[in-house]
């Protein structure tokens, strides 16, 4: 069944209000009538930002006050900060046992568990920021002190800005955040290197755009939306001697399904030494 929020109002506090933070804020919104957000962050600016999507949301450039009563704390700073933020936060989080939400890329719960006291429920969640039109997709993974009641809560909130996904073993949200963590990069890069092929095939820059937006978009839908692989529907576009065999030779002269499979192992490995790095 799919978990709902609660009529109950229930108190998301974000530490850090960056790229990420936005998407998901922004795409929570429309549900923001069960959920009353929270954010800080230590740069006035960044909080403007935030402001200026709600007037009902609540910022602070101190992270005590944001996550005081909170329900939810989501971790929202970069991996390489982390500590630094949580240490200091230890006391609090110990008298409230809020449940930790972190979406910080490689830093595991056990590293998390340790800078905040110990012994404290952690959901680690890997989102996108297709997240900020609702079309997010989010690998999320809890530790055992996480309650039925609480692994609910977290997924609800993420099913706000689109598809969650459990994973039981810790280790494959190194492998989400090579996938989906960083793809909607990898798809802006294709959009990118489409639209200036275009470009110098003689279309107007904003021809070029929405054409190739447009495809992605029908491409990706249709992928979704059909109950056939995406080998399947590529082989459907390709005419024997035609014009995408042609386009295609060129892909795979170049080694693009090969260097595909060496990008997804360097944001793997990534993840893990950011891992690593920060225990
Ligand atoms: N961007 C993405 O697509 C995705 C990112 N993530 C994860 O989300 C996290 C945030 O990434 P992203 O949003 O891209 O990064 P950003 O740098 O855009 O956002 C981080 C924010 O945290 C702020 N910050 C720094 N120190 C503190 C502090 N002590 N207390 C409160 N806030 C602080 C930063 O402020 P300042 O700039 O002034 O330092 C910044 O505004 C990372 O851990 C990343 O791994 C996960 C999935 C996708
Ligand atoms: O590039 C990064 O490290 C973050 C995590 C996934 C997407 N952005």
């Amino acid at each position: 069944m799919t978990p709902q929020l609660s009529r109950k109002l229930t108190t998301v506090a974000f530490i850090g209000a960056g790229n990420m933070a936005r998407s998901l804020i922004v795409g929570m919104l429309q549900d923001a009538g069960e959920l009353q957000i929270r954010v800080s962050d230590p740069d006035q600016n960044q909080l403007d930002v935030i402001r200026s999507y709600g007037s009902e949301i609540f910022t602070s450039t101190d992270n005590q006050q944001v996550i005081d009563g909170a329900d939810v704390v989501v971790l929202a700073v970069k991996p390489q900060v982390l500590r630094s933020v949580l240490e200091p936060l230890q006391t609090l989080a110990q008298k409230q046992q809020p449940l930790f939400v972190s979406i910080a890329a490689g830093i595991r719960e056990a590293s998390l568990n340790t800078w905040l006291g110990g012994r404290l429920p952690i959901v680690r969640c890997m989102p996108n920021t297709p997240a900020l039109v609702k079309a997010g997709a989010t690998g999320l993974y809890a530790n055992s002190q996480v309650s039925k009641e609480q692994r609910s809560l977290a997924e609800s909130i993420l099913r706000t800005v689109g598809i969650t996904l459990w994973f039981e073993d810790e280790d494959k949200l190194d492998a989400v955040t090579a996938v989906s963590g960083s793809g909607p990069a990898y798809f802006f890069l294709v959009m990118e290197a489409m639209q200036a092929a275009a470009e110098s095939l003689g279309l107007k820059p904003e021809d070029a755009q929405l054409l190739v937006v447009q495809t992605a978009l029908g491409a990706a839908r249709l992928a979704l939306e059909s109950d056939q692989q995406p080998a399947d529907l590529r082989k459907q576009v390709t005419s024997k001697g035609g014009t995408t065999e042609a386009a295609l030779n060129q892909l795979n002269t170049g080694g693009l399904v090969p260097l595909f499979a060496e990008a997804l192992k360097a944001a793997e490995q990534r993840s893990k030494e950011l891992a690593q790095a920060n225990t």
